[in-house]
């Protein structure tokens, strides 16, 4: 009987433990959250929750105007999924410095899952091993500084061209849509800095690339809203999706395999493809071609990624710029002014010039604030932490708002207007740190676009040919400067048509300077 009410006692002594245990870890994990609270929500839907807000056409807009009333960190729902979205310059800043690590990657569906371009995407991959090391590899071979130089004179050629036909289409006073022949411009060049096919002689390979670029920026908008489903529907909503994305995916497989058959056939694996030098992307492909299917096959998903990434990306703000120095008739007399001083009348822009042209950069800059072809994109917290006071709990999708951050009140003076003087202010080391956070169009971090310098290349030189030797004509008195979204990228409602007038008898042309 002694030893039945000693078990009992003992029994006893442990439930209550237990239960003292669980309630403190219970009190902890609450208090997390207590002593930073979920930040603030907007009315929403029964059942669907803030679907709607990601659905509408212009959601950077919704979203901006809802975070102006509710604050810079905003928390939705979709169903039972949580999404928060930065949309304030002082959150983006907390967010990139404090925090980079914890929101490198950007839950999507990684591997044989990914529809982006295949089971290797290093757009959807996961912050790790193979991220670094195909990070590692598109910055020597093809993004970073010292490939860029190399591969100068494929660039060159491209802009000549661009500049031929342009200066063609001034002499026949034929209308010019500015977003097509930018497209052609940006298209042309990656296909040849990455394939090493010069696209203009293959209108087939242009066009097709083009179209699949297009079409998979489209799809990408899809997945990417699916993608904040819970699982369940995920699952069910990707699978209407998967067979179109699958289908453009396996179309530029088979794109890409077709032109390094071809060019390893007419060229051998260690024959100097282009210009681009001994570390070429393209070569790099190749000699791993025959290795290792593996390695091969990540680099034509990584392939498939830079030309989704980079076409319509670098092709729209070239139209979004024009437009806004077609509106702003002093900041067009500036920058002419700067490139006849600096350039002059005997040759044409080149890149090479950039660093001297200030006023230049600063007018594409500008244009990006203005009109970030990306105006939102997303990431992923690994763990849970705080943020601009609110608590963001592990695994959640974080939408950063880089049109509203751009466009911040708190730090942008004269918000909505194009002033390019705006990026002149020679600022102090730390102010220049602050300035490049809460300047966003190629996001920023160890996750930002490996191709703002590529970028800026295209857009300053192409913006720099069409105003050094063209004088453009308008029917109407402005250019409507109305917003639409194609797929994931912001666009103009209403492209942009005018017609070129040379400033010269004879074409310019930029030989001589390599
Ligand atoms: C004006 C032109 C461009 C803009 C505005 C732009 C913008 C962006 C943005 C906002 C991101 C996401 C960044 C983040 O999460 O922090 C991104 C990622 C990326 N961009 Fe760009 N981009 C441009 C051009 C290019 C070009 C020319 C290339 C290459 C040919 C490129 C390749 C990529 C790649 C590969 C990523 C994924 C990076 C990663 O996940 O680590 N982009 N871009």
């Amino acid at each position: 009987m002694m030893a039945t009410i000693i078990i009992d006692y003992q029994n006893c002594f442990i439930f209550i433990f237990l239960c003292f245990f669980s309630l403190l870890c219970y009190t902890l994990f609450f208090s997390k959250q207590k002593n930073f609270p979920l930040p603030p929500s907007p009315p929403s839907l029964p059942i669907i929750g803030h679907l709607d807000l990601l659905l509408s056409v212009l959601s950077h807009r919704s979203l901006q105007k809802l975070s102006s009333k509710y604050g810079s960190i905003l928390y939705l729902r979709i169903f039972s999924s949580p999404i928060f979205v930065v949309s304030s310059a002082s959150v983006a800043y907390e967010i990139f410095r404090a925090h980079d690590v914890n929101i490198s990657s950007r839950g999507l569906p990684p591997t044989e899952d990914s529809l982006f371009a295949g089971s290797f995407s290093f757009i959807s991959a996961p912050y790790g091993d193979y991220w670094k090391f195909m990070k590692k590899v598109l910055v020597t071979n093809l993004l970073g500084p010292q490939a860029l130089k190399r591969s100068r004179r494929v660039r060159a050629d491209e802009l000549d061209r661009f500049y031929d036909n342009l200066f063609e289409k001034a002499a026949k006073k034929e209308t010019v849509e500015i977003f097509a022949e930018a497209l052609k411009l940006v298209n042309d060049s990656i296909c040849k800095l990455i394939m090493g096919r010069c696209c203009s002689e293959e209108e087939d390979v242009v066009e097709r690339v083009k179209g699949l670029a297009i079409k998979l920026d489209v799809s990408s908008r899809n997945i990417l809203l699916a993608n904040l489903l819970p699982p369940w529907l995920k699952k069910l909503v990707l699978s209407l999706f998967k067979k179109e994305v699958k289908t453009i995916s396996n179309s530029f497989d088979e794109l890409l395999e077709k032109i390094l058959a071809e060019h390893e056939e007419k060229l051998g694996e260690h024959h100097q493809v282009f210009l681009c030098g001994k570390y070429s992307f393209q070569q790099v492909v190749f000699s791993l071609r025959k290795k290792n299917y593996m390695l091969k096959k990540m680099f034509c998903n990584c392939m498939q990624d830079l030309l989704f990434a980079g076409i319509t990306n670098s092709a729209l703000p070239i139209q979004w710029t024009l437009a806004e120095i077609i509106n702003s008739p002093n900041s067009l007399e500036r920058l002419r002014g700067e490139l006849d001083s600096v350039v002059g009348m005997t040759r044409l822009i080149q890149e090479t010039d950039l660093p001297n042209l200030p006023y230049l950069q600063a007018v594409v800059k500008e244009g990006l604030r203005l009109h970030p072809p990306e105006p939102m994109f997303e990431r992923f917290s690994q763990e849970g932490c705080k943020v601009g006071g609110f608590y963001v709990p592990e695994k959640t999708s974080l939408m950063v708002n880089a049109y509203a951050v751009m466009r911040d009140p708190n730090y942008w003076a004269d918000l909505d207007e194009f002033k390019p003087e705006r990026f002149l202010d020679t600022w102090q080391e730390e102010e220049r740190r602050e300035q490049a956070l809460k300047y966003i169009p190629f996001g920023s971090g160890r996750r930002g676009c490996p191709g703002e310098n590529l970028a800026h290349i295209f857009i300053g030189t192409a913006i720099g040919v069409m105003v050094q030797g063209f004088e453009w004509r308008f029917k109407e008195e402005k250019v409507n400067m109305e917003e639409a979204v194609a797929g994931l990228s912001l666009t103009m409602a209403h492209p942009l048509k005018c017609t070129p007038v040379a400033r010269t008898l004879n074409p310019l042309t930029s030989r001589g300077g390599f």
